[in-house]
């Protein structure tokens, strides 16, 4: 109805516009014509002219067709082709009645002239700039007044819908966390207000708890503090310049944040670790893992809040538990979804889950080492349903046990890991993904038409191949090919300069965006189709994500020397004929230990333990 009332309305300017052309060209032609009815009715007037009155009304007559006639005159003379001025007679002279009315019919007696007179008129461009107007108002004008409204009603759309978008993260973030409803509309309405839940809903709370301190402590100093001669305390110490650190924060939110925490941590009573534990949650969960990591350089209260596993953290367990809480739901905001909801990584998970032998971990983990695998899996096995998935891999696992120092361990080491260890064998025509640029790319539907032969994909689906891929030098349609197969995004992969100023402006006022994304999330929107957005336009090096450097170059040094092994395995016990393509092998962050699989001459995924 839209499009159809738009037509209508354009169809009517131009008639519209039509309409008056022909209406101007129409009342120039008869005021021509009146023109020259005037010069009769002049004669005529003349000629009924009662002779008896001719005396007395001669004067007055003459006067008034004398004014008459120089109005004629003057209007002619501005629409005709101009005559000399020095051509008219002095209308002031006693003959000028009879003088102009000469010059009147020697005008219009003359053929030419009157022909020339009707062209001009109807050339002189009033009829055609009637039009002109019409249609210039339809194409153009029309077209950019139009524009411009459309382009501001565009403008609050969009902002209206970042809105939204954001607000949905709110949501989502929350359902995620497993929170009932009625605890997102507090925060909805505050961002809806302040545009600032962070700030204002975990901000407020810690500093209300501060400010409860204080006043409890008075002129109390410190325990950890002694007082100088002066009776005065002395002035708190920075641990630690962040200066430069600061400027490296992700986003603006992230800086006063953090800044508002290292200047609690730097003011001797206000230890960051007195914050309730669930602000403390609440305030980290909303902040990137780097800018985390940033944080906790910055003092000793920040490492102490942070790291469930180092050796500083010699207090009460509860700070231990914290920090293991705070990376829990890290974890469960950025990659949880992959190993509950995502087929593949659920199949991943299964196959981590037959290691398990309980009896083995209460042997042989710490008590810590026991916490960390139970929240690990209260994260990702949330419904009894998955519980009852596990119970025939339950076989028990004959290797060494070991699990991840800290939760903060396990979130690093998953981030590195995650690619390899979901699409593990997923190498098959029927199943057949490989990691990009981050990413995870579903190329089942694709793999046997794809041009670069079907084998050579498959040999290297099941991991990352973003070095295979970027080594073909594959086009820009091949690119946009891969875009609309992806299945999982990696929010840490992504070049956000790439989407127009405004979104990222918007996006960096609200929390950040981590971890890992379905495609269809309303975080990225129209983005995801941008050029270069997620996967890059052209032949470039492997995206890469922040992550912990220890852990990084650990696992890429334990991944060569598990593939010299596990080649020289299969060059002992299988021969390299038994098996199709090579051996590949992956950190299985649940056990904390290395895999192998390989295709057999089936066609079918063989996973085993490492093996010595
Ligand atoms: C998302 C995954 C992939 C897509 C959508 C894709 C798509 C394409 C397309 C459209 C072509 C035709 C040439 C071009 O347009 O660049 C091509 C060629 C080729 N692809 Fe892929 N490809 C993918 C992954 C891979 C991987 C992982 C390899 C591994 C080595 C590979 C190897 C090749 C080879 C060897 C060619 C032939 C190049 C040539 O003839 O010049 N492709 N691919």
């Amino acid at each position: 109805m839209i499009v159809i009332g738009y037509e209508m309305e354009d169809i009517l300017r131009v008639v519209v516009g039509i309409v008056l052309g022909l209406l101007t060209i129409f009342r120039r032609e008869m005021s021509c014509n009146r023109e020259f009815h005037d010069e009769e009715t002049v004669d005529d007037n003349n000629n009924d002219r009662n002779p008896s009155n001719a005396e007395e009304d001669s004067i007055p007559l003459e006067c008034s067709k004398l004014e008459t006639t120089h109005d004629e005159l003057s209007k002619r003379k501005s629409i005709r082709r101009r005559k000399s001025s020095s051509s008219l007679p002095s209308l002031t002279s006693p003959r000028t009645s009879s003088v102009v009315e000469e010059v009147v019919k020697d005008q219009y007696d003359d053929p030419t002239e009157e022909l020339l007179e009707s062209a001009g008129l109807f050339l002189s461009g009033g009829p055609f700039l009637a039009v002109f107007i019409a249609v210039f108002d339809h194409l153009v004008a029309h077209k950019y007044v139009y524009a411009l409204v459309i382009f501001e009603s565009m403008r609050s759309l969009i902002a209206s819908f970042r809105k939204e978008v954001s607000d949905d993260k709110v949501l989502v973030e929350h359902v995620q966390d497993g929170a009932d409803e009625s605890k997102m509309h507090p925060i909805k309405e505050v961002d809806e207000k302040e545009n600032q839940y962070v700030y204002n809903v975990a901000w407020n709370a810690a500093t209300e708890y501060f400010s409860s301190i204080s006043a409890k402590l008075g002129d109390t100093p410190p325990s950890n503090q002694t007082t100088d001669s002066n009776n005065t305390y002395p002035s708190p110490t920075r641990s630690k310049s962040t200066g430069n650190l600061l400027q490296n924060l992700s986003d603006e939110n992230s800086r006063t944040l953090l800044m508002e925490m290292i200047a609690m941590a730097n003011r001797g009573s206000m230890d960051v670790t007195l914050l309730p534990c669930d602000a403390q949650i609440l305030i980290c969960s909303y902040l990137p893992p780097n800018d985390l990591l940033s944080f906790a350089c910055t003092s000793k209260s920040g490492r102490k809040m942070l790291d469930d596993g180092c050796e500083i953290v010699d207090g009460p367990s509860t700070c231990r538990d914290t920090a293991l809480l705070i990376w829990k739901a890290l974890f469960r905001r950025d990659f949880a979804w992959i190993l509950s909801d995502w087929n593949i990584g659920r199949e991943a998970l299964l196959r981590s889950m037959a290691c398990y032998d309980n009896e083995t971990i209460q042997e042989h983990g710490s008590l810590h080492h026991r916490k960390v695998i139970g929240h690990m899996m209260s994260i990702v096995m949330h419904t009894a349903e998955m519980w009852d998935e596990v119970e025939p891999f339950n076989t028990p696992f004959t290797g060494i046990i070991s699990t991840p120092a800290s939760m903060k361990e396990f979130y690093f080491l998953f981030s590195e890991v995650w690619i390899n260890y979901t699409i593990a064998g997923c190498n098959t025509t029927e199943k057949c993904l490989i990691g990009l640029h981050g990413h995870v790319v579903d190329i089942s539907n694709f793999v046997e038409d794809h041009p670069g032969s079907t084998e050579t994909l498959l040999l290297q689906a099941g991991r990352d191949a973003t070095v295979f891929f970027e080594s073909m030098g594959h086009s820009r349609s091949a690119r946009k090919l891969a875009l609309g197969m992806t299945v999982v995004v990696n929010a840490q992969s992504i070049h956000w300069q790439y989407t127009d100023a405004l979104y990222k402006e918007r996006y960096t006022q609200s929390s950040p965006t981590c971890g890992l994304l379905r495609p269809s999330s309303k975080l990225l929107g129209a983005n995801k189709n941008i050029p270069g957005f997620l996967i890059p336009l052209k032949r470039s090096r492997p995206r890469v994500q922040g992550g912990l450097h220890a852990i990084r170059s650990r696992l890429k040094a334990e991944q060569e020397a598990e593939l010299q092994k596990a080649q020289r395995w299969i060059d002992v016990h299988l021969g390299s004929e038994s098996l199709y393509g090579g051996i590949q092998v992956y950190y299985d962050p649940f056990c904390s230990c290395w895999r192998w699989w390989y295709m057999n001459l089936d066609f079918n995924p063989v996973f085993s333990e490492s093996m010595d």
